[in-house]
């Protein structure tokens, strides 16, 4: 499989936040799709979601009524594993819990033909240690979507240790044939996005535990002062407070205590690189 060509139907594991968000956008992107959950009531409900957001959408003069219908009729509820047995592409987006992902793949795996890419929308686990229950490392990747899936335009790419180059750049097609545009992280703890996110939402729930401000204060004082759409506590109720604590247990346990000031952040203070006022920090502005 060398291109998105080759693929006409994405099968998508699990039918929550994620799932149906990533459903919804492959359907508007003219694939078909397979959606899989574990019990009906959890596909019914991936539906109802995807059918809200879809009249959102026509509401709002974004897409047509009948470009809507045609989403929705593309998309296959099921509870049935073997119904993903003819995607040409798959994405994984139950818990995060590494044992049920592996079993998930493993899965996957047997069901699939060798070819068939596996992506994980992990936020956190190690797409290395997910992909080592195949017979195929080559042919997994990271393809970490973000909340709310058909408004969120970034899609964060993650490259196991075995991922092959050809996949990756699969990976990125794909995400850009879903109207997404991606950027690539090494597989490390949190990757680009929740290795930063995850210690700046814990910090803001810490201040208001310590009483540092009331916590619609913490969240005006980080959208008016930092210039962030939305605050922390506001930020994690969005994402869900057990997907935010999965991933700060995992990034504990990966990384240890992350809120020493960074030694880099120390000498670049002692070399005089402050930032954009003396042309030099991080970045260089002397042109
Ligand atoms: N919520 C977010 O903001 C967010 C953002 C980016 C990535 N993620 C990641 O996406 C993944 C899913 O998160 P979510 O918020 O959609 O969780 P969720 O709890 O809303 O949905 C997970 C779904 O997976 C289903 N599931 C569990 N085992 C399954 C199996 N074997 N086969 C099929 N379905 C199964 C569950 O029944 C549930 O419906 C996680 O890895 C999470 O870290 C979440």
């Amino acid at each position: 499989m060398n291109t998105t060509d080759d693929i006409d139907t994405i099968g998508v594991v699990g039918a929550g936040t994620m799932g149906h968000g990533i459903a919804q956008v492959a359907a508007t992107s003219g694939y078909e799709v397979v959606m899989r959950d574990v019990e009906q009531d959890l596909v019914d409900e991936g539906m109802a979601g995807i059918v809200d957001s879809l009249s959102r959408f026509v509401d709002k003069d974004e897409l047509g009524q009948d470009e809507a219908d045609a989403a929705r009729d593309r998309i296959t509820g099921t509870t049935d594993l073997d119904a993903l047995a003819d995607c040409e592409f798959v994405v994984e987006a139950v818990l995060e819990d590494m044992d049920v992902k592996q079993d998930v793949f493993a899965d996957l795996d047997e069901i699939t033909p060798d070819d068939v890419v596996l992506a994980t929308n992990t936020s956190t686990l190690s797409i290395t240690s997910i992909a080592s229950v195949t017979d195929r490392p080559e042919n997994v990747v990271g393809l970490h979507f973000m909340n709310p899936v058909p408004l969120m335009e970034g899609v964060e790419l993650v490259v196991g240790e075995r991922t092959d180059p050809g996949v990756v750049e699969l990976a990125h097609d794909l995400a850009e044939s879903l109207g997404k545009t991606t950027w690539e992280s090494d597989d490390k703890p949190g990757f680009v996005t929740n290795r930063i996110l995850m210690p700046w939402l814990a910090e803001g729930i810490r201040a208001f535990d310590e009483g540092v401000a009331s916590k619609e204060d913490i969240d005006r004082g980080m959208t008016l002062g930092t210039n962030v759409p939305m605050g922390p506590l506001t930020l994690a109720d969005h994402i869900g407070l057990d997907i935010c604590l999965d991933a700060m247990e995992t990034l504990h346990a990966e990384l240890g205590d992350r809120y020493q000031p960074p030694y880099l952040l120390k000498r670049k203070v002692e070399a005089g690189d402050l930032g954009k006022k003396t042309g030099n920090g991080f970045y260089d502005y002397e042109d």
